[in-house]
């Protein structure tokens, strides 16, 4: 293989002793694509069973859609921010305990409907009325009414609808249920917020399958000091490599080569992919040999969502005390809300999030146009409220590096679409949140599914390399853990 640079050769930077860099150079190695959680939590799985590993990420800082910001002055989550599941199950339940990181509790129940207490949020009209919270209390329940009647219009069909069309099927059945006035514009909220769960619009959203994923339980908690600190103790000491996007992946005769955009390829053993679901329906990335046709075809049938976030700091708290400050409207598109940092953290922040087709429209705007819309909904609430200090605007959909924010379940998603994103090719494997077995979409599924291709990826090299008692892997871990440690701590 013509390659201007070759794996070992980077790894061990030839300041190991020679018999251990012979018995270094046995170790397999492995390319690991995209410095989000899945591919840092697989480099670290590798690297902790004491695989070579180099990661390979396009840009230039670590986390991918996890990124803490600490420009107010305190950690902003412009990607992920909430856990879900807030229970000793959460595959990340160990290490944020080990890091002594807070959980701030949004909400005890584990629906996909709402992610946080109903009374913990104030919603208001266009005009800046509030909506008395007896019906808001109401039309609550009535839209999860109609969400269970949805069950039945699934029942009912063979071929998949979305739910959108599934309730405005159970409507016309259940008139009854049909809110008017200023109670329609709470169910348009309540909608809202579901859509904001897929990052995608009600018309996009596969009825057959939006209600199937088994969410952990102990409610959805926000990381008080951001998911930043556990990419940090995830990537310790893993080679890693920022500025390096990946153009080409070419595998086979047992080799994985993996060639970046100035040119320069890295080799190894196996490779795990962890790029966004965005990146590749975008077909950033050309593969050699091709990728078959049913890996493609579930590239395409899982969907990609979008949503933004609008973090904002003003120099002081004119708002209430509730985690959440809703503006209803006559349709979903028009709704909005605002999560209250304050009530988390003691920072005088609100963070507008908005999702699916109307997260698009944002990003045509510029940064200063999105801030004086968000304002605009903030002063239909607060006439009073002033002008922020500082502020941050994302662009998750048409970020080259994300193309979305995470996959949702499109309208006529086939059933074993994750099995096939999954499945590896040889000696590449896929990671990432898509390929999640429980919980696409999250960042503890995509830690999972990083976990999962770094184990699989060690069988398969493990038995490659001919039966895992005939190789001595603890010996040699320990000697070269012993001798690598001063090295590591030169690179720093
Ligand atoms: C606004 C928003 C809010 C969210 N809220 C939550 C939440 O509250 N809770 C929750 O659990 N989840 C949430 N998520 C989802 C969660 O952030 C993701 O599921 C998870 O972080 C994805 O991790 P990943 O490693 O699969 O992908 P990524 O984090 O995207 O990592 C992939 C990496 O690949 C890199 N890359 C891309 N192209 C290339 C290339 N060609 N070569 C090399 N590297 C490349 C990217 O830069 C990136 O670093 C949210 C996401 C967003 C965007």
């Amino acid at each position: 293989m013509d390659s201007k640079e070759l794996f070992s050769n980077n790894l061990l930077d030839g300041k190991i002793v020679p018999h251990v860099q012979r018995e270094q150079d046995l170790l397999p190695s492995v390319i690991v694509i995209g410095g989000g959680i899945s591919g840092v939590a697989a480099a670290r799985t590798l690297y902790d069973a004491s695989f070579k590993v180099i990661l390979l990420e396009s840009r230039d800082r670590l986390g991918g859609r996890i990124h803490t910001d600490y420009s107010f002055g305190c950690p902003v989550d412009l990607g992920a921010s909430w856990l879900h599941g807030v229970c000793n199950e959460n595959p990340l339940a160990p290490l944020i305990r080990g890091l002594g990181l807070t959980l701030y509790r949004t909400s005890g129940d584990n629906s996909v409907l709402y992610d946080h207490d109903l009374e913990s949020y104030t919603l208001y009209d266009m005009d800046g009325h509030q909506v008395p919270q007896q019906m808001v209390i109401e039309v609550g329940e009535t839209f999860k009414r109609i969400l269970e009647e949805t069950g039945k219009v699934r029942d009912e069909h063979t071929d998949d609808l979305s739910v959108l069309q599934a309730i405005s099927i159970v409507l016309d059945r259940l008139p009854e249920l049909r809110q008017e006035g200023l109670a329609h514009e709470v169910l348009q909220w309540y909608l809202c917020r579901l859509e904001a769960w897929f990052a995608a619009d009600a018309d996009m959203i596969s009825l057959q399958s939006w209600d199937q994923e088994h969410v952990l339980s102990g409610g959805h908690g926000l990381m008080v000091q951001g998911y930043d600190p556990i990419i940090k103790a995830l990537a310790k000491d893993i080679d890693i490599r920022l500025n390096h996007r990946v153009t080409k992946i070419s595998s086979g005769c047992n080799k994985v080569m993996v060639t970046v955009e100035d040119g320069t390829s890295f080799v190894a053993d196996a490779a795990i992919l962890t790029v966004p679901l965005g990146i590749l329906k975008a077909k950033f990335i050309e593969f050699e040999p091709k990728l078959p046709d049913w890996k493609v075809a579930a590239i395409s049938d899982l969907g990609v969502g979008n949503e933004n976030k609008i973090a904002l700091r003003f120099d002081k708290v004119f708002w209430p005390n509730v985690e959440f400050l809703g503006v209803v409207a006559p349709n979903s598109y028009a709704c909005g809300y605002f999560l209250n940092l304050h009530k988390a953290t003691g920072h005088p922040v609100l963070v507008y999030m908005a999702a699916g087709r109307f997260a698009y429209d944002l990003e045509k705007l510029s940064n200063e146009s999105t801030v004086d819309f968000v304002m605009s909904q903030l002063k239909k609430m607060f006439p009073d409220a002033t002008e922020p200090v500082q502020y941050l605007v994302t662009r998750w959909g048409t970020d080259p590096n994300s193309l979305g924010s995470y996959s949702y379940d499109l309208v006529g998603m086939p059933e074993d679409v994750y099995e096939r994103l999954r499945a590896p090719l040889g000696n590449l494997f896929f990671g990432g949140e898509a390929v999640s077995l429980e919980n696409q979409g999250s960042v503890h599924g995509a830690y999972s599914a990083g976990v999962m291709a770094a184990e699989n990826c060690q069988k398969l090299l493990l038995k490659k390399l001919g039966d895992i008692e005939m190789f001595p892997l603890g010996s040699i871990r320990d000697e070269i853990l012993k001798d690598s440690v001063p090295l590591q701590i030169s690179r720093m």
